[in-house]
């Protein structure tokens, strides 16, 4: 395992962030860290880079303990926190060296020059960061991330206020380089973990509250469909004729005039909801498939596992 959480918590005072959270990551796994803003995320992130302690728990990297082994650690991981320190004043080229001999890289001219091709700014080795565009910024944040060629790549939230081409791009170079490193990811949007990631871990409210290949993933939430129906007439007699279709599991109003359901894993019930429904003489006016929001997904994802609730988080 290259890297290996045990038990980790962080407490910031009375607030307790992440709570008992245990994961490994694979050498050459791209491992994404999925949960909404406040979920714990940052704080996890910033405890494997040893920017900061645990309250309680222990973090392995490579082998070495982050706090015990901080130097062996720091110079096995690069990190790309969610705002890059950044000098406008200084040229692409210019920063890099200024990263890279803090780091003392060997062949620091050399390895620039790798690693601004990597990441796709060799032409732009001379402008100043602060003319850079957002999304060459944060490949200019990648770079200062790998000029050590680091086994071990954190990224936190590395797509956050690109623009959709830049994040196409950004995506494409995480996986590539992805291929040779140990990759730990942070999002809180689903599509990018699914695409970038060889395995997902869902974090919520600084639980781990499931685990799943990307794939695996796909399926649990697109087994079932939630769908908007309004008719003409009131939803209060239409609930009951919904409820009784086989294959819709859930159905409840939504105002006067619309109901919700849900309907069973593989199965698309609408042809025989809107035959019923017209054949008892109600006007169907709208049906709807209703996405699923970040909250709901971790819902789903879990009703069969209830997140453990603690009393400890006063
Ligand atoms: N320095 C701090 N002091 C007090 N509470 C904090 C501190 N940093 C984070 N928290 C709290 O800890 C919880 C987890 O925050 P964290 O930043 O790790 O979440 P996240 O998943 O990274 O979310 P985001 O994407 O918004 O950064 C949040 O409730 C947050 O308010």
């Amino acid at each position: 395992m290259m890297i290996r959480a045990t038990a980790l918590t962080k407490d910031y005072g009375t607030r307790r962030a992440i709570e008992n959270l245990t994961f490994n990551a694979r050498k050459g796994e791209i491992l994404g860290f999925l949960g909404p803003n406040g979920a714990g995320k940052t704080t996890t992130m910033r405890i494997l880079t040893g920017f900061m302690p645990p309250s309680s728990g222990s973090v392995e990297i490579g082998g070495y303990d982050v706090i015990e082994n901080s130097l062996e650690v720091r110079r096995i991981v690069g990190y790309l926190p969610e705002t890059v320190p950044l000098y406008s004043d200084m040229t692409v080229h210019e920063y890099l060296e200024y990263m890279g001999s803090l780091r003392k890289v060997p062949r620091l001219e050399q390895r620039i020059n790798e690693t601004i091709e990597k990441v796709e700014l060799s032409d732009r080795a001379s402008s100043y960061v602060g003319a850079l565009s957002k999304g060459m910024r944060q490949r200019l944040g990648l770079a200062q991330a790998l000029i050590h060629q680091p086994e071990v790549l954190i990224l936190d939230e590395p797509t956050i206020g690109l623009d959709p081409g830049q994040v196409v791009n950004f995506r494409k170079l995480i996986r590539e380089i992805g291929k040779d490193k140990t990759v730990l990811l942070s999002t809180h949007i689903l599509p990018e973990a699914q695409q970038i990631c060889d395995r997902v871990l869902i974090i919520n409210n600084g639980h781990i509250v499931a685990e799943d290949t990307p794939e695996q993933l796909q399926a649990r939430l697109t087994g079932s469909q939630r769908v908007l129906v309004q008719i003409r007439g009131d939803s209060k007699d239409v609930l009951p004729i919904v409820e009784n279709i086989p294959g819709v599991i859930r159905a409840q109003v939504r105002n006067q005039d619309s109901i919700e359901f849900e309907s069973l894993p593989g199965k698309d019930v609408r042809p025989e909801v809107a035959r019923t429904l017209i054949q008892r003489g109600f006007d169907l006016l709208q049906m709807q498939n209703i996405n699923l929001s970040l909250e709901e997904i971790f819902l789903k994802l879990t009703r069969e596992e209830p997140a453990e609730i603690t009393d400890s988080q006063a």
